[in-house]
């Protein structure tokens, strides 16, 4: 039987590549670590616990309704990042601003940590597989003072770390520190993450687009034209691809990360900028998805490029399979 790796002894092994390397990031990982197994446990006995599922009443920064298990897991992070000594900050979907953590411990922590607590929010009264996604900077700030919201404006390429936890048939949990991307599965009977798919590479190309096309008549005449050479046996493999959507950004991205595929979340007439957010849902995939050696871009621009103005922009999304998104972006049209 092969060693099992767990996914702290794999993070231990891994900080002994960066020299200099003072352990914060890695005992910021076990934090997160801890709150997504919390999160986890939660979420699989959401239906069995009364003040779980369906609307919390209130409304986020988003306009969009706030689900009570997106405020559950917003705490969970939030209460492990402000307890650790690593994080000087966060900012999370969940909240209109920067949360910054202004007492001693706070302002000696070196990183801010950027988060969509709980993602496929739509699904999560129907079973349908949820995540987390996290991005995390160093501070731009000099420690020891309160850190401040350029901080957290920083392009998505100068992120240290980034990753998501799936809630799904199993509760995984896939990042990088770019170097790679490795995935680990929770085995419950021991509480512990498991290294289960090392060495992550996306497929070139795959047989699976991902997009709402109830937004179809809406976005750039591209995108339609995409979608028809995706269904037609004129694309590259010769067959149509299939279409699936979740609904659920982290399990769409995740199965195109192990089979190839692409995801389109564009620009419509109703949403200018697409729906998802650059800081906490696009940069931290595009970082996993270009390790990986895929392609995460806006159409016109490469993610990891964008600066950001707000916490909560939001950007137009392809990202997936190298030669899948590159076809979906020579048929766009220019703006
Ligand atoms: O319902 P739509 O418009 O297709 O949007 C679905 C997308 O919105 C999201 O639910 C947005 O994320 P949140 O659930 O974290 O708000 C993505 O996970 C998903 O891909
Ligand atoms: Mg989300
Ligand atoms: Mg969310």
């Amino acid at each position: 039987m092969s060693k099992v790796v767990t996914l702290q002894e794999f993070i231990m092994e891994k900080q002994a590549d960066f020299p200099f390397a003072s352990g914060e990031l890695s005992r910021l990982l076990y934090d997160i670590v801890f709150a997504s197994k919390v999160v986890s446990r939660d979420v699989r006995k959401a239906g069995l616990v009364d003040h779980i599922l369906g609307a919390q009443g209130n409304t986020n920064v988003q306009g969009e309704e706030q689900q009570k298990l997106d405020v559950v897991a917003d705490e969970q992070f939030i209460h492990v990042f402000k307890n650790g000594a690593e994080v000087c900050g966060i900012a999370s979907e969940e909240n209109d601003d920067c949360v910054i953590f202004d007492d001693e411990k706070g302002r000696n922590g070196k990183y801010v940590v950027l988060f969509d607590p709980l993602d496929g929010s739509s699904n999560i009264d129907v079973n349908v597989s949820i995540g987390t996604i996290f991005s995390i900077y160093r501070r731009k700030s000099e420690v020891g003072t309160v850190a401040v919201e350029e901080d957290f404006l920083q392009p998505g390429h100068e992120q240290v770390a980034a990753g998501y936890v799936l809630y799904g048939s199993s509760t995984m949990l896939v990042y990088t520190t770019g170097r790679g991307v490795n995935g680990f599965t929770l085995d419950p009977s021991i509480g512990e993450f498991c290294l289960s798919h090392p060495n992550m590479k996306m497929p070139e190309i795959g047989r699976i687009y991902a997009m709402n096309e109830g937004n179809i008549h809406i976005c750039n005449p591209g995108i339609k034209k995409y979608v028809e050479y995706c269904q037609s046996d004129e694309n590259q493999t010769g067959k149509p691809y299939s279409g699936r959507y979740i609904g659920s950004l982290v399990a769409d991205f995740h199965r195109n990360l192990i089979k190839g595929g692409i995801y389109i979340y564009p620009a419509t007439t109703n949403d200018p900028n697409g729906k998802l957010r650059l800081m906490y849902e696009c940069n931290p995939l595009a970082f996993i998805a270009e390790q990986a050696g895929g392609l995460a871009s806006t159409g016109f621009e490469r993610i990891l490029s964008v600066q950001p103005e707000k916490l909560h922009q939001r950007v137009p999304y392809f990202v997936g399979s190298k030669l899948m998104v590159e076809k979906a972006l020579s048929l766009l049209e220019k703006e």
